[in-house]
C-alpha cells in the first residue's frame, strides 16, 4: 500500500499509480470512467497528473480499482496516539446525523425534482450512498463549501451499474427497497452489510414491504426484487419490530403508492422524524409522526425542488457529552436536539451529573428543538438500575455503549443490557486493556465496577462504530499515552471527530505506519 502525502508526492506520481492499478485490472481508461460516472479525457488527465485530485475522488478511485492502492488522509492506515488524562475545554457543535443524512439520501429516489439537502455530514457512510446513487445515474453534487449535497435522479435508473461494491459496505442500501418498488418492477440489489455488531435480519423489511407487492429471492449476494402492480388502494402494515429502517423503508414504498397506508408500530426515532419532514415538503401528507401510528397518503408522481437541513445528531451528541463527563471537565456541547436525548439525561442525573441546559431553540429543519448543554465535573455514582436501550422515546440503542466508559467513571457496579445487537457489548471489555473493571456476564449484559484508575495503552480499534469512539473516549480519560490503531471506522459516522476534540484541548496526534 502506498500513502499519498501531498508533499512528497506529485500528481504525476498519483497517475502513474492509478495507471499502473488500472491496467492491472485490465481495465481501459473508459470503463474506469464509467465506474466513476466520469468521462474518459478526465481520466486521461487524471494519469497524466494534469488534473486535481479531491479526496473523494481518490477514495473513489480506489474503491473503483477494487484495490488498497491509495491510502489517503487518514483513511484505513490511520492510528491515533492520545495523551490522555487531561481536561477539556470549551463549546463543540453537533453535527448533522448520518442516519437521518442515509434516510434522506435513499428517500430523494422519490422525487423526480432536484433534492437540496442542507448540512450534510461529511462522513464516509454518505459517501457510500452518494457512490450508489451515482452509479445508478443520479446526478448529485456538493457545493462548493462541501455542506449542501443537490440531488437529481434521472428519468430511468441504471440499476444494473450499480456499485456492488459500496453498497455492500452499509447496511442502509436496504433503504433502496422502498423508494424502487415504485419505480420498478423487477430489480436487483446487493446484500446489505455494515458493522461488525452480529447478525441483523432484513426480514421485517420483508414483512413491511409484502403488502406494496414487494416479493424478494435472496441468492448469491443479491436480493432479487419483483413487484406486482394490483395492490388495493387503501394498504395496513403491522411492523413486526419498531425498527428505524424498516420504518423508513414503509414510509417510503407508501410515499408513491396511490391511496392510503396505515403503518403501525412504527418507529418514531429522529431519522424517521427528518424523512417525515422532507416527505411533506415533496407534498406527501403524513399523520402521526412523532408517534407510533402513521398514516401516509401518497402520491404517484412527486416532482418538486426542495431544501431540507439534516437535523442534529443526537449519538453524536452523546458522544460528546461522554467525552466532558469522562475527562472530568466542563464544556459545552452546542445544538443538542433535546427531545432525543431526555432518558439518556435522566439518567445521567440519577447516576450524579451536573450539567445545564440552554433554552431550547430552534434547528434550521424548523422542526427540531436543539439545546445547548454544558456538563460540569460531577462525582458519578451507579444507577440502582441496569441501563438498557428501548425503542424511541427510551434511551437510544446506538448511545447505550457511551454508558459503559461513563459507569467506569463512577463509583459501584452497573448493570448495562444491549438486548437489541449480538455482538455489541463484546467490543466494550477492550475498556479493561485501560484499567476498567468490566466483566461479561453474557453476550448481552456487563458489569462494569468504578471507579477506574484509567492507564494507557495500545488497542486495535474495535470493528464497530459506537464501541470504537467509546474506547477513543476512554483514552482521553486515561493518564499517559495510549494507542488505538486502525481508525477509519471512527469516519463512517463522525466528522473529523479528532480534530474538533482537538479544539477542546485533547492530545491527539494521528500517524500512519
Ligand atoms: C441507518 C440507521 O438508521 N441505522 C440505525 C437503525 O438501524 P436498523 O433500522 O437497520 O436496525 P435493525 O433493523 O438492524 O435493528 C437493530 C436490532 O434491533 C432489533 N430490534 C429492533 C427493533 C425492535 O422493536 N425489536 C428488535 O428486536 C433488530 O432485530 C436488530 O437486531 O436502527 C438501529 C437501532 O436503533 C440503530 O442502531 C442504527 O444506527
Ligand atoms: C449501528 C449503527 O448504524 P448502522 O445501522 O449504520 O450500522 C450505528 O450508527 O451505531
Amino acid at each position: 500500500m502506498t500513502v499519498i502525502d501531498d508533499t512528497q508526492t506529485s500528481l504525476a506520481e498519483i497517475g502513474a499509480l492509478i495507471r499502473g492499478a488500472r491496467q492491472n485490472k485490465g481495465l481501459t481508461q473508459a470503463q474506469l470512467a464509467e465506474r466513476l460516472g466520469t468521462s474518459q479525457s478526465a481520466i486521461a488527465r487524471i494519469e497524466q497528473g494534469s488534473q486535481n485530485l479531491s479526496v473523494e475522488l481518490l477514495t473513489r478511485i480506489n474503491r473503483a480499482l477494487e484495490a488498497d492502492l491509495l491510502s489517503i488522509g487518514g483513511a484505513r492506515a490511520s492510528h491515533l496516539r492520545v495523551t490522555g488524562g487531561h481536561q477539556l475545554s470549551g463549546t463543540i457543535t453537533v453535527k448533522s446525523s448520518k442516519n437521518g443524512a442515509v434516510a434522506l439520501l435513499c428517500a430523494s429516489l422519490l422525487n423526480s425534482g432536484r433534492t437540496r439537502l442542507r448540512g450534510v455530514a461529511r462522513i464516509v457512510e454518505v459517501d457510500r450512498i452518494v457512490d450508489v446513487l451515482r452509479s445508478i445515474g443520479v446526478v448529485v453534487t456538493w457545493s462548493a463549501d462541501g455542506r449542501d449535497l443537490d440531488i437529481q435522479p434521472p428519468a430511468k435508473l441504471d440499476l444494473t451499474s450499480i456499485d456492488t461494491d459500496a453498497a455492500r459496505r452499509t447496511r442502509s442500501i436496504i433503504m433502496f427497497l422502498g423508494p424502487l418498488l415504485n419505480r420498478e418492477q423487477t430489480f436487483e440489489l446487493p446484500y446489505a452489510g455494515g458493522c461488525d455488531l452480529g447478525t441483523r435480519t432484513v426480514e421485517p423489511h420483508m414483512i413491511a414491504l409484502r403488502p406494496f407487492g414487494l416479493d424478494v429471492v435472496a441468492t448469491a449476494g443479491e436480493y432479487h426484487a419483483t413487484v406486482a402492480t394490483d395492490r388495493p388502494t387503501d394498504l395496513r402494515v403491522v411492523l413486526t419490530e419498531r425498527g428505524d429502517t424498516v420504518t423508513e423503508n414503509a414510509i417510503m414504498a407508501a410515499a408513491r403508492h396511490v391511496g392510503t397506508t396505515t403503518i403501525r408500530n412504527a418507529s418514531s426515532n429522529y431519522m424517521v422524524q427528518d424523512l417525515c419532514f422532507y416527505l411533506e415538503l415533496l407534498g406527501v401528507r403524513i399523520e402521526g409522526i412523532g408517534t407510533t401510528t402513521l398514516v401516509v397518503h401518497g402520491s404517484p408522481d412527486i416532482r418538486a425542488d426542495v431544501e431540507y437541513a439534516v437535523s442534529e445528531d443526537p449519538v453524536e451528541a452523546m458522544s460528546l457529552l461522554t467525552a466532558g463527563i469522562v475527562t472530568n471537565s466542563e464544556i459545552t456541547v452546542a445544538r443538542v436536539p433535546v427531545e432525543f436525548m431526555e432518558i439518556e439525561l435522566a439518567t445521567l442525573a440519577e447516576m450524579g451529573l451536573r450539567y445545564a441546559l440552554s433554552p431550547e431553540y430552534t434547528a434550521a429543519n424548523g422542526r427540531t428543538r436543539l439545546v445547548d448543554i454544558t456538563v460540569q465535573p460531577s462525582e458519578l455514582h451507579a444507577p440502582i438500575d441496569k441501563i438498557h436501550p428501548m425503542p424511541f422515546p427510551g434511551l437510544n440503542i446506538d448511545n447505550l455503549p457511551f454508558f459503559a466508559v461513563i459507569a467506569a467513571c463512577a463509583s459501584g457496579t452497573t448493570l448495562i443490557h444491549d438486548w437489541v445487537y449480538d455482538n455489541r457489548a463484546i467490543h466494550l471489555t477492550d475498556l479493561t486493556r485501560l484499567g476498567a473493571d468490566v466483566r461479561m456476564l453474557d453476550p448481552h449484559r456487563l458489569d462494569v465496577t468504578g471507579p477506574t484508575h484509567w492507564s494507557g495503552a495500545e488497542i486495535s480499534c474495535p470493528p464497530a462504530l459506537r464501541p470504537a469512539v467509546v474506547i477513543l473516549l476512554a483514552m482521553l480519560a486515561a493518564k499517559g499515552t495510549s494507542v488505538l490503531r486502525g481508525v477509519d471506522i471512527i469516519a463512517r459516522g463522525y466528522e473529523q471527530l479528532q480534530e474538533r476534540l482537538i479544539e477542546l484541548g485533547a492530545q491527539i496526534e494521528t500517524f500512519r505506519d
